[in-house]
């Protein structure tokens, strides 16, 4: 059973596939105080948040089983992440789900901004029938400046068109065909600055976004220009900004989310041009419906099928790309697994990954964690995972190096993992063969073919007559089944190697005893924890 502890404000109808499952136990805190999260926090597997609930590295010491985190939205700022993927804990979140909210929300700010509708209601309902005070202006042939053209700045820049508005677009990852094909100019910051009348910013809070909008940004726009942000606080200096309405160079603001929440600064509040809302972008009963459904199915895909859709901290790809390299990410884990274990169990100094034929296409990201996850889950056990794999190697010391080759080995596919602790180096090479399943071909130097089973025997010998006669016999005489065996050697007469896989492991005496026969100089079996998955899944 799992335990998922539900912080925040969350719609309960969108928990549903939680609250029904029976793997699951939901429980719903929405007001609990860091203090006590921190008490409680180490009984959970899950834990949901929305922006309200800080999830930093002081909480996570105590999240001791915690496996996910799950942001019931977009922005992850209130996460720490870097200590989240330390743990090796996965963060997901729920992309594009509240993006119309935002989007609409946005909209309904410039509008407000405007045509000052806040403050109209106020003094109308405060019983005064004031129509001089409230001349706004209109969006229809004014210059709208989106800084950020992600889900919600491409939302945002559509509707605007529909209003009349001129769009100038800027984010670093938009073409000029892209803004072409929107109908919109890509333009600088600058010129966004000099010629907009609205600036709406729709960036996530990165080091490159903080203060992006402050003082001298601020001195660079157009007199009279209207500002908004739904995005994050932080984005455009709150100082910088009273400063320039003071001044009269801004004519206004419309803000959701602002530097500190909740926003307490009095000279923003009381200025008469600008105009807020309590971060509420995403409150919409779709929107909270949505990202609540979102992340309560990818919480039960992650315990239950071990799939991963929206995690921030690991590799993403399309659910085709993963289905391609789904039985190379389990032999993957196998190769690591191997690799170390004929280095003789010793930590790696190094380790070199290749990969050769149509994987060179790919995006192998995921696939190299899977490989290194393999390796440093001997020493590591179960506190390695693809989330914290990289961390933990730089933290051992532990360098990896990837070559991409556009040879193809005579397969479709084909990966070599070498691993050296400074004076050995264990090699293995394998492939997926279409139709066959995994096969390990190489190992060291010597080439094979066998099928990555449970517990394979690994034995170096002299290449002599008889010697696959003499360690069948010894094995059958302690009563051990032997699935398959392979050999493969460099020379005639020189070293060999044999590769046998048996139905279960051997006693440490057996081993000594295989040790005994003449000319054989290594006996060792390699033992492989997830291969009873990989029977399921062939
Ligand atoms: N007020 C609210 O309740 C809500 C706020 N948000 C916030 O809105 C923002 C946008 O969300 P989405 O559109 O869903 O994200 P997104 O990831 O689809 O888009 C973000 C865009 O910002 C761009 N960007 C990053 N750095 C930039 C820079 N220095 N200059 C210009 N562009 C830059 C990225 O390239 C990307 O295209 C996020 O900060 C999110 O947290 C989202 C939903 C609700
Ligand atoms: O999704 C986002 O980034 C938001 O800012 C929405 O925040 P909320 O879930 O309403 O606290």
């Amino acid at each position: 059973m799992y335990k998922v502890l539900v912080t925040d404000g969350i719609s309960h109808t969108g928990l549903k596939s939680l609250l029904d499952h029976p793997n699951f136990v939901v429980e719903r805190q929405p007001t609990l105080p860091t203090e006590e999260l921190k008490k409680v926090i180490g009984d959970y597997d899950a834990l949901i948040v929305r922006s309200q609930t800080k999830v930093t590295e002081e909480l996570l010491l105590s999240a001791d089983k915690l496996r996910v985190i799950a942001r019931a939205g977009v922005g992850v700022d209130n996460i720490e992440i870097n200590a989240a993927t330390r743990k090796g804990i996965i963060v997901i979140n729920a992309p594009g789900a509240n993006t119309m909210a935002a989007t609409e929300h946005t909209l309904a700010m410039m509008l407000s901004l405007a045509r000052k509708i806040p403050q109209a209601h106020q003094k109308t309902a405060a019983g005064e029938w004031d129509r001089s005070s409230f001349k706004g202006v209109e969006l229809y042939k004014k210059t709208l400046g989106v800084i950020g053209m992600g889900k919600i700045g491409t939302e945002v820049a559509k509707r605007a068109k529909s209003f009349g508005m001129n769009i100038l677009a800027f984010d670093p990852y938009l073409t000029e065909e892209r803004a072409k094909k929107l109908g919109m100019t890509k333009a600088s910051l600058d010129i966004i600055a000099h010629e907009s009348d609205f600036i709406t910013v729709h960036t996530p809070l990165t080091n490159d976004t903080r203060g992006l909008i402050n003082e001298e940004y601020l001195s660079k726009t157009k007199k009279g220009v209207r500002i908004v942000n739904c995005a994050r606080g932080g984005i455009i200096e709150e100082k910088a900004l009273v400063k320039a309405i003071q001044s009269g160079h801004v004519a206004g603001a419309a803000l959701d989310v602002f530097e500190k929440e909740p926003v307490a600064n009095a000279e923003l509040l009381q200025n008469p041009n600008i105009i807020v809302t309590p971060h509420l972008g995403a409150s919409t009963v779709e929107a909270q419906e949505k990202v609540a459904e979102e992340v309560s199915a990818e919480i039960i895909e992650i315990f239950e099928k071990q799939s991963i859709q929206n995690a921030v901290n690991m590799p993403q790809m399309s659910g085709e790309t993963q289905a391609k390299l789904q039985p190379y990410l389990l032999l993957g884990d196998q190769m690591g697994q191997l690799v170390i274990q004929l280095l003789n169990k010793q930590a790696p100094s190094n380790i070199e990954i290749n990969y050769y034929g149509n994987l060179i296409e790919e995006d192998t990201e995921l696939l190299t964690r899977t490989l290194l996850k393999g390796i440093l889950s001997y020493h590591l056990s179960d506190s390695v995972n693809l989330i914290n794999a990289l961390h933990l190697l730089k933290e051992q010391g532990v360098s990896y190096n990837v070559v991409k080759h556009p040879t193809n080995k005579g397969f479709a596919n084909y990966m070599e993992l070498s691993v050296s602790n400074g004076q050995e180096t264990a090699k293995i090479g394998a492939t997926v063969l279409n139709g066959y399943g995994a096969r390990i071909l190489k190992i060291n130097q010597y080439r094979i073919d066998v099928r990555p089973e449970k517990y394979l025997l690994y034995i170096k010998h002299r290449d002599v007559p008889g010697m696959i006669g003499k360690v069948g016999s010894l094995l059958g005489d302690h009563d051990i089944n032997i699935g398959t065996m392979q050999v493969g050697r460099t020379e005639v007469g020189g070293e060999a190697i044999m590769v046998l896989t048996l139905d279960r492991t051997l006693s440490a005496n057996v081993i000594k005893v295989l040790k005994l026969i003449d000319g054989l100089q290594e006996a060792q079996v390699l033992e492989l924890a997830t291969v009873d998955a990989a029977r399921e899944r062939r």
